[in-house]
């Protein structure tokens, strides 16, 4: 199945910096969006409620900074860009109420319409852009002069020209630069759901936590494990993102290729494939979704348990320090670039 891959050339700025534009939250992405769109002449106004801890970081960077409703009474294009478990309120109490025939509701996940969290008019454009990659670092290649990958996906299309508005936006945020995929919600929720639980977040730390576990555990030094299980993966994904995995290889000695091609498999195996068959069956069936809420409506404390297991790890203690040596990597967190 071959799919629809967009560029700058095929976006035109024009269609999104002559709409008013209203990002709801100020976050990972929310900031990112706004000062890109900003920057590449886009009318933004930000909708934070009263009391917002993100509200003085918006207004440091001279963005106008309204309540939710407000900001999206003014705009005609609205990109929700708060947490998902939030948005449905978020959408009933403050855009609902302002979303008018015409104006275009815009989501940078698809979690609250795949699963019917949040149910539109259907006289409003209905789409999604979705960086494929963290908020600060859409920013930073945004200033750079490059792209984060998005997914595009249009679920309602009143106006007839949602997708054109939808590439707009992402050739405003940097998207069209690295290439834009037209998909659907459907796909977009499952895929990114699928990615950071199985692959890119939660294996990952997984894998790392339990490789640095192994080593010290039969004795190695804390330092050593770290920098072999986790500073080494970035070193060694930075090749597989380069080149793939074929370029990984050709860097490797011989010894470690033969490791990696006979060892690999033996972590990675059936019964991982099938968890990961498992998993990726929840998000399909909604089970997943409706944990997650219930998690949330309850006050998150079994997330908030797991959290802190995760933060007293003994890895982060180590990395804290070893990290702090090397200037390039202890590298701030902002909201500013
Ligand atoms: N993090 C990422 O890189 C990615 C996120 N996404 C998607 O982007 C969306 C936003 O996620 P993310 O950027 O991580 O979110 P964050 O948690 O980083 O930021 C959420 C923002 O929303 C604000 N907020 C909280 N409650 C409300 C409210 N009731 N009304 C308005 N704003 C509110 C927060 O303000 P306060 O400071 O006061 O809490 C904060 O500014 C989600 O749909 C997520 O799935 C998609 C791709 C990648
Ligand atoms: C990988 C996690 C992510 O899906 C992302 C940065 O793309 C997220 O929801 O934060
Ligand atoms: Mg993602
Ligand atoms: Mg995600």
């Amino acid at each position: 199945m071959s799919v629809e891959v967009y560029y700058d050339d095929d976006a035109d700025l024009g269609l999104i910096q002559a709409k008013k534009v209203a990002v709801i939250g100020y976050g990972s992405q929310g900031h990112a969006h706004a000062l890109s769109l900003r920057d590449s002449g886009v009318d933004v106004v930000i909708g934070l409620p009263e009391g917002s801890k993100s509200r003085p970081k918006a207004e440091e960077q001279g963005l106008r900074v309204l309540t939710p409703a407000e900001a999206a009474a003014e705009a005609d294009v609205i990109m929700i860009l708060a947490p998902d478990t939030a948005q449905r309120h978020i959408y009933a109490e403050s855009i609902a109420p302002n979303l008018s025939a015409g104006k275009a509701l815009f989501f940078g996940h698809g979690f609250n319409i795949r699963y019917g969290l949040i149910k539109p008019p259907a006289d409003v454009d209905v789409a999604m852009v979705a960086p494929k990659g963290p908020g600060h670092l859409v920013r930073r290649q945004y200033v750079d002069g490059k792209g984060v990958p998005c997914l595009v996906a249009v679920e309602q299309d009143g106006s007839g020209n949602a997708l054109a508005l939808a590439l707009s936006y992402a050739k405003g945020i940097g998207g069209t630069r690295a290439g834009v995929i037209k998909t659907s919600f459907k796909e977009e929720t499952e895929t990114d759901l699928f990615g950071e639980q199985a692959v890119l977040c939660g294996g990952a730390a997984a894998l790392v936590q339990t490789g640095f576990e192994v080593l010290t555990e039969a004795g190695y030094a804390p330092e050593v494990a770290y920098f072999e299980c986790l500073h080494e993966l970035k070193l060694i994904v930075d090749l597989m993102y380069e080149g793939g995995i074929a370029k990984m290889r050709y860097s490797i000695s011989d010894t470690a290729e033969y490791g990696d091609v006979t060892r690999g498999p033996r972590v990675i195996d059936g019964r991982v494939k099938e968890e990961m068959r498992k998993i990726l069956g929840e998000i399909q069936s909604g089970e997943f979704a409706r944990e997650w809420v219930a998690e949330d409506e309850a006050g998150r404390p079994n997330f908030r348990k797991l959290q802190s297991e995760g933060a007293a790890h003994p890895i982060e203690e180590t990395g804290a320090k070893l990290r702090g040596m090397m200037s390039w990597v202890d590298r701030p967190i902002t909201e500013t670039a």
